[in-house]
C-alpha cells in the first residue's frame, strides 16, 4: 500500500531523514520506534505532505505522491493523527469530528454515528468544548476525527504520549480494532513494548536512518532493541 524509497528530508542544514526505505502492506499494523529526535515525526509529516523531502520517492497504492499536496493525500486515504492530539479546543467534540470529514461530501452523519459507537464517551461529550476533555479523551477525539476522513492508511504519532497505563491499554486496543475494520496503520511510538506487541512488523529509526526491521515479535526479542528501548540489561 505504501512504499517509501530512499527518502531524505532536512530542516535547513540538519538532515532529519537519510535514505529511508520502508513499506507498509494493506492490512498491516507497522510500528516505527526510535529515541527522541530520531526523525519519526518528520517521517510521518513527510508522508502526509507537510514536510518537504529533498530526495526519494513515496508511492501510495502504486501512485507517486511526493509532489501531491497534503489535502489531496487525505482524499486518497492517507490521514494523520498528529503528535499532541491538536484538537480544536474551543470547538465542540462534534465540530472537531466534522472538521475531520471536510474532504468528504456524503454519508457524514452515518460515519459520525459509527464514531459515537466506537467511542461512546465522545457521544456523551459531543457538545462539550474539546479543550475541556482529558488527555486520553482528546486522543480518542483526535483518532475519531481522523477516522471521519475515511482513511485507508492511518498515521498515528505517539498516541499513548502522556497517558496513564490503563488508557494506554485502551488506545492500543482501539488501534487493533481500527485495523480489524480494514484500516492499515503506521504508528510511531515511544512505548516500544506496547507498539511492537500489536505490530505485525516494525522499523527502528536512529538519527534519521532505519537501523533495524523485522516482525514485532522478533524486534521485541532483539537484544539491541531490549537494551536501547526496553531498559533491559543485556550481557555482551
Ligand atoms: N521545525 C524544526 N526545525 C529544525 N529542526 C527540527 C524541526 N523539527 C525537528 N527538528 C530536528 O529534526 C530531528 C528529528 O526530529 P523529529 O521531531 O522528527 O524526531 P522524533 O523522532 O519524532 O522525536 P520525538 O520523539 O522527540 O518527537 C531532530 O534533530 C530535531 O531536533
Amino acid at each position: 500500500m505504501l512504499t517509501v524509497e530512499h527518502l531524505s528530508s532536512r530542516y535547513g542544514r540538519i538532515e532529519a531523514l537519510h535514505d529511508v526505505t520502508l513499506h507498509v502492506a494493506a492490512g498491516e499494523i507497522i510500528a516505527l520506534v526510535g529515541s527522541n529526535g530520531a526523525g519519526k515525526t518528520t517521517l510521518l509529516k513527510a508522508l502526509s505532505g507537510v514536510q518537504p523531502i529533498v530526495a526519494g520517492r513515496v508511492r501510495f497504492d502504486g501512485r507517486e505522491i511526493q509532489r501531491i499536496a497534503a489535502h489531496r493525500r487525505v482524499r486518497l486515504g492517507l490521514v494523520q493523527v498528529p503528535e499532541g492530539r491538536q484538537v480544536f479546543g474551543p470547538l465542540s467534540v462534534e465540530e472537531n469530528l466534522l472538521v475531520g470529514a471536510w474532504t468528504r461530501g456524503r454519508a457524514i452523519a452515518d460515519d459520525l454515528a459509527r464514531i459515537f459507537v466506537t467511542f461512546p464517551m465522545l457521544a456523551d461529550f459531543r457538545h462539550r468544548a474539546a479543550g475541556t476533555l482529558s488527555g486520553g479523551q482528546q486522543q480518542m477525539l483526535a483518532i475519531g476525527r481522523a477516522l471521519m476522513a475515511r482513511p485507508r492508511l492511518l498515521l498515528l504519532d505517539e498516541p499513548s504520549m502522556g497517558l496513564a497505563p490503563l488508557l494506554i491499554d485502551q488506545i492500543f486496543a482501539i488501534i487493533a480494532d481500527i485495523r480489524s475494520q480494514g484500516v492499515t496503520v503506521l504508528v510511531v511510538e515511544q512505548n516500544v513494548q506496547a507498539a511492537l506487541a500489536i505490530a505485525d512488523r516494525g522499523y527502528v529509526l536512529e538519527t534519521g536512518r532505519i537501523t533495524l526491521e523485522g516482525s514485532g515479535r522478533s524486534l521485541i526479542c532483539d537484544d539491541r532493541v531490549r537494551q536501547a528501548y526496553l531498559g533491559v540489561h543485556v550481557d555482551a
